[in-house]
């Protein structure tokens, strides 16, 4: 019988990090039968100064650095990362993470796919045993010649469950309630299954990574004094007016098509920036998706679905992907600027991260590693692109050889 209910801490609070700690806070408010009100959302903390035209400007404080935990608290804004936007007071802002996490039986993650490995080493036996996870990063883990999905990696580094969450999804226009779909991928574990016997399954979640290697995950059930952590629960805590949710069970296809489209997007944006159309760039996408299926299917054939590329996880993130999110809008000008992407990086994202830099250099690392790095053409041109080893208008040459 229910009793308690869930705790929910959003992990990263960077552009997506925000805007979903806020779509989450507007439905633990809604549904407050299922889950507290209160969503922890752990900061990576840094001090920030309050620009003199902002209606937060505090003349007592003036320019001095304050600190960013604070002045979310304080204004309900993150104005660095998701700056004009309110977000609901039942956001906290934490800096620290052991403490934002503690007593939490839902952990969302939401930050760039790089810091994934520190932050489950910090969190490892500090969170419920019986918590559940999804992820919201786009990206991979690349170690030991193998790649690993993020949501794989955290639930296996952690010893939980830890579903997926991908699609077609721009910050800022989700933050500002603009309508879009995405794509969560939850299977939930036979353990947690209340099925009208009573009757648990296994408690055993297999994980397999690249090379084949399976590896075990001894799970602890939610407790019965929760309420379930099923499809409509996972539902009702990210579904808004402004943002519909498709349940699916492709792991593996919603982390790869998210992870894989910030290389493609990164193709798009430097043939745009070379002043070629949309001829160009839709040929970048079609040859984008052709091997991020490849790669799909190459290195996870056994769970592969390929009816998850129609989701908006699939082509409509890719679309997006390559027509207005950063990766492509950057690689853009780095290419109209004739600089490099890093230097771009550096000197107009403010602290905001452009994934498909480290994934790309990842991804071929393990293709190289084995030896099959030729049958992607599209993702070793868009390597060469930001190491400077090619230019920009060998990309038709180098898709054809
Ligand atoms: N922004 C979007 O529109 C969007 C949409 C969908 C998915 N995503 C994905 O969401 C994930 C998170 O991206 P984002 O847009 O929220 O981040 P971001 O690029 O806006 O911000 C970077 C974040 O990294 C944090 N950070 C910096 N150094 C750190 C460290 N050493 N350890 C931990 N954190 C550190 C910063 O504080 C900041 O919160 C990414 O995988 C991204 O691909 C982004
Ligand atoms: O802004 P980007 O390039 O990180 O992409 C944002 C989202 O992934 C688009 O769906």
């Amino acid at each position: 019988m229910a009793g308690r209910k869930h705790r929910v801490t959003v992990i990263g609070s960077g552009n997506w990090g925000t805007t979903v700690a806020k779509l989450v806070a507007e439905n633990t408010r809604e549904h407050s039968d299922l889950f507290e009100e209160e969503v922890q959302m752990w900061v990576y903390e840094e001090n920030v100064v309050i620009p003199s035209d902002s209606p937060h400007y505090d003349p007592a404080v003036g320019d001095a650095p304050q600190k960013l935990t604070s002045v979310i608290n304080k204004y309900h804004e993150n104005v660095k990362y998701l700056p004009k936007i309110t977000l609901p007071t039942n956001v906290v802002a934490n800096p620290s993470l052991v403490d934002a996490v503690k007593d939490s039986s839902i952990l969302i993650f939401n930050l760039p796919h790089e810091f994934i490995g520190n932050i489950c080493k910090q969190i490892k036996g500090h969170i419920l045993p019986f918590a559940r996870g999804i992820s919201c990063i786009k990206g991979v883990t690349v170690t030991d010649d193998k790649v690993e999905l993020i949501c794989e990696y955290i639930g296996e580094t952690l010893g939980i469950y830890c579903g997926a969450l991908s699609g077609a999804n721009i910050a800022n226009e989700i933050a500002n309630e603009l309508w879009c779909e995405t794509t969560i991928a939850y299977n939930t574990p036979p353990c947690d299954r209340r099925s009208s016997n009573g009757a648990d399954g296994p408690d055993v979640e297999k994980h397999r990574d690249s090379s084949g290697r399976v590896s075990k995950t001894k799970l602890t059930p939610v407790p019965d004094d929760y309420p379930p952590v099923d499809h409509e629960e996972i539902r009702k805590l990210f579904q808004r007016p402004y943002f519909s949710v498709s349940m699916v069970p492709d792991v593996v296809g919603v982390s790869l098509a998210g992870a894989l489209k910030n290389i493609v997007a990164l193709a798009c944006g430097f043939t745009e920036g070379n002043g070629w159309n949309a001829t160009a760039k839709t040929a970048v996408m079609r040859r984008g998706m052709v091997e991020t299926i490849r790669f799909a299917q190459e290195f996870f054939p056994e769970s592969i679905q390929l009816m998850t590329f129609w989701e908006s996880a699939g082509w409509s993130d890719m679309i997006v992907s390559c027509t207005s999110a950063r990766n492509w809008r950057y690689s853009k000008m780095a290419a109209e600027r004739g600089v490099s992407l890093h230097e771009i990086e550096r000197t107009e994202l403010n602290g905001q991260k452009l994934q498909g830099i480290s994934t790309t250099k990842e991804v071929m690392s393990f293709l190289r590693a084995r030896g099959v790095e030729s049958q992607y053409p599209l993702f070793k041109a868009v390597e060469g692109i930001i190491d400077g080893t090619f230019k920009v208008e060998d990309v038709p040459k180098l898709l054809s050889d």
